[in-house]
């Protein structure tokens, strides 16, 4: 064999040839790129590594048109591929008390040849989701974790954790998070509508759906709901493949997954395989983690990366495994899964034997330098630099925000329509609640205000329905974004939609429901108390506090992850207002340096404003003084609307500023 001691000055051709005819040996499925590097193979492995690099610069040349495959109906439609390729990958915990510092990852290499599948196996805690969270951008430096890495996008060297880099992977991960009250078609159609180019018919999209349903074996499922924890749906399984569907659906140039077998049926997971064997067909690079694979499916991957204790254990084409460990003492057992036997070694021999008997190749590639220009007019994203500025190819429009908006709009009404439970206990305790205030105090508004005691009832009446409205609305707003974040963290990462539509149709959703909530409150309470103000102002008055009031539980929603913990700090924002409102304590009495508070308590102004509309009466003068008792002045009322409205577009703004920092955050 040649000698390629020094491979900067070796010719390619060469290389290439004597690449290949130890290809042809071993039977390796695309030589140009795959590898293996035990000792006597490295000139093998260096050509390969010349052949990688090299690749990396021609693949702008000799790919698929940049639009190729976006006007069919096909998910498997060719398309231009990405060469995935990483070094010095590491990940560090922090020492903590006498503990040294612990190697997550330890100088990690490795690539993702496009049309290829390559797999990352390891025993549990070898660091397979760590890695594959690092190439994905789904992991950074943070607290006592450092992470360091050198990725490159087809050479160019990349930062994932940006979001332009996140967008371009397909990602499944390792949870499914679907919306629940979707049904497997609507999920995948959800996708494909607002992920592929403005000018993708509508029969192309319910093709392109049809399809992957199909090819997922998801046709007998594709219309019952997703399901959850309250409602029944599809299986575990049938979830798993719907993840995937709803990210293959876009015919996309990289794609990783987390564990897509896991919780899947034998039959299931080769099916699964086989339509990640199509999309690398089709051009794609295809990344999983995956577990104790069936020898069928095993056989079924390209390449295959196998970690162990943080490190690379094996690198290389798949079909090169059994001679790979029977060359180093552990020769795969007649009969016996190679899956199995490489994770019996793996796991049965000590990492000091392992190093000795030649495991834990080093990665001596040829690594050039990375391109800092654009190739061909095209960067590392492949996105022609022109068309970043303006969309110079009409076809790969991307949709507008007006789809954006309609789409997240209508499925959060269907999700209305199919969570009835969750609409009917609101309205159904609104009610409750209305009605028992309603009894208590009936009539009461009716009675002489300039009696005292009739006073104190009518205003504790009108403090209790405006407290009403503010619970009422704020716990579920509270609620509803920490649960439904793993859905949305998974859809914005991975380009469905950007923050602000996705806000705008939450905030539409709740602009219409809370209007419906408040008005069967009012509509109760109103009539039996016997509330003497104009029934409309009545209403504009507890809606406006209710919608404050769910702004504000919004951005305590966006800022807490665990909606535990934010039920647990709602009494925190809401107390200190019912101690501002004038009903507990007259103002005047709360100690001078705390009443800027009540500045910021929306629910302050809302009393006010319905005080004034209450008690301002000429033939009242006792109702005269107790508003100026409770600091509300008739000739202010507009400054109040004025704050009430202000209160709730800065709690609103707040939450979204909020929601874009944390959106773009995995850890
Ligand atoms: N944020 C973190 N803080 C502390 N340790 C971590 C963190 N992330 C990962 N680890 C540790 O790194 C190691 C690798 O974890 P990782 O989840 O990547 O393993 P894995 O191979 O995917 O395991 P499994 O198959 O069980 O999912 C584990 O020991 C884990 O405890």
């Amino acid at each position: 064999m040649q000698n390629f001691d020094d491979v900067d000055e070796v010719d390619v051709d060469a290389l290439m040839e004597a690449m290949e005819a130890e290809a042809v040996s071993k039977k390796a499925p695309e030589p140009a790129v795959s590898k293996s590097v035990r000792s006597e193979e490295v000139p093998v492995a260096k050509a390969q590594a010349v052949g990688l690099y090299d690749s990396a610069k021609k693949s702008h040349e000799d790919d698929m048109p940049h639009t190729a495959g976006h006007h069919t109906a096909d998910p498997f439609a060719p398309r231009e591929g990405k060469t995935l390729v990483w070094r010095d990958v590491n990940m560090t915990l922090a020492a903590k008390g006498s503990d040294p510092d612990r190697k997550l990852l330890d100088t990690v290499w490795g690539e993702v040849p496009k049309k290829m599948t390559t797999a990352i196996m390891g025993p549990s805690g070898a660091g397979k989701t760590s890695l594959l969270n690092i190439l994905a951008g789904r992991a950074q430096s943070h607290g006592k974790i450092k992470i360091s890495s050198d990725i490159r996008l087809d050479n160019f060297v990349v930062d994932p954790t940006k979001i332009e880099v996140r967008r371009n992977i397909a990602f499944v991960a390792q949870d499914d998070s679907l919306q629940v009250t979707s049904t497997p078609r609507e999920s995948i159609y959800f996708s494909a509508k607002l992920r592929l180019p403005k000018s993708t018919t509508e029969e192309q999209l319910r093709r392109l759906t049809n399809r992957m349903l199909d090819e997922l074996g998801l046709a007998d499922c594709a219309d019952t709901v997703v399901g959850g924890a309250l409602i029944k749906g599809i299986s575990g399984g049938q979830r798993k493949r719907t993840s995937v569907g709803v990210e293959l659906v876009t015919k996309p140039a990289l794609v990783f997954l987390d564990e897509p077998t896991s919780g899947l049926d034998s039959f299931s997971a080769v099916q699964l395989c086989q339509v990640l064997k199509k999309v690398a067909n089709a051009g794609a690079s295809v990344l999983f983690t995956i577990h104790q694979p069936s020898s069928e499916i095993f056989n079924s991957f390209d390449s295959l990366i196998l970690m162990n204790m943080g490190r690379v254990m094996y690198q290389g084409p798949t079909q090169s495994v059994p001679e790979y460990f029977g060359d180093r003492g552990h020769p795969n057992p007649p009969h016996y899964n190679p899956a199995d036997w490489i994770m019996n070694v793996a796991q049965s021999v000590a990492i000091e034997q392992l190093d000795k008997d030649g495991f834990f190749p080093k990665d001596d590639r040829q690594v050039g330098d990375a391109f800092t220009e654009a190739v061909d007019g095209k960067d590392a994203l492949g996105i022609t630099i022109t068309s970043r500025d303006a969309a110079q190819d009409e076809d790969d429009t991307p949709v507008g925000l007006d789809v954006q908006i309609g789409m997240l709009f209508s499925r959060e009404m269907r999700n209305l329509r199919r969570d009835t439970m969750a609409v009917g206990a609101r309205i159904g305790l609104t009610s409750f609640l209305s009605l028992l205030v309603g009894i208590i105090f009936l009539d009461v508004g009716e009675q002489d205000s300039s009696v005292n005691e009739y006073r104190q009832s009518q205003f504790g009446a009108l403090v209790m329905v405006l407290m009403m409205s503010m619970f009422g609305t704020a716990q579920p707003a509270l609620l509803a974004f920490p649960e439904e974040r793993p859905v949305f963290l998974r859809e914005y990462s991975t380009n469905h939609y950007g923050v602000l539509p996705y806000f705008m149709s939450r905030l539409t959703i709740e602009l219409v429901l809370t209007a419906l909530q408040i008005l069967v409150q009012v509509l109760i309470t109103y009539f039996m108390v016997g509330f003497q103000s104009n029934f409309l102002f009545f209403y504009l008055t507890v809606y406006a506090l209710a919608m404050s009031s769910t702004a504000l539980a919004v951005m305590l929603g966006c800022a807490v992850e665990d909606p535990k913990l934010g039920q647990e700090m709602l009494p925190l924002l809401f107390v200190p207002q019912m101690l501002f409102s004038g009903f507990f304590v007259v103002p005047d009495l709360i100690p001078v340096w705390l009443r800027w508070a009540q500045y910021l308590c929306s629910l302050t102004y809302a009393v006010r404003i319905a005080a004034v509309e209450e008690f301002n009466r000429d033939d009242c003068k006792e109702c005269q003084h107790f508003l100026d008792v409770i600091n509300a002045d008739p000739d202010e009322v507009w400054w109040y609307w004025l704050v009430l409205v202000a209160l709730f577009i800065a709690f609103r703004l707040f939450g979204l500023f909020i929601l874009r920092q944390k959106a773009e955050k995995f850890y």
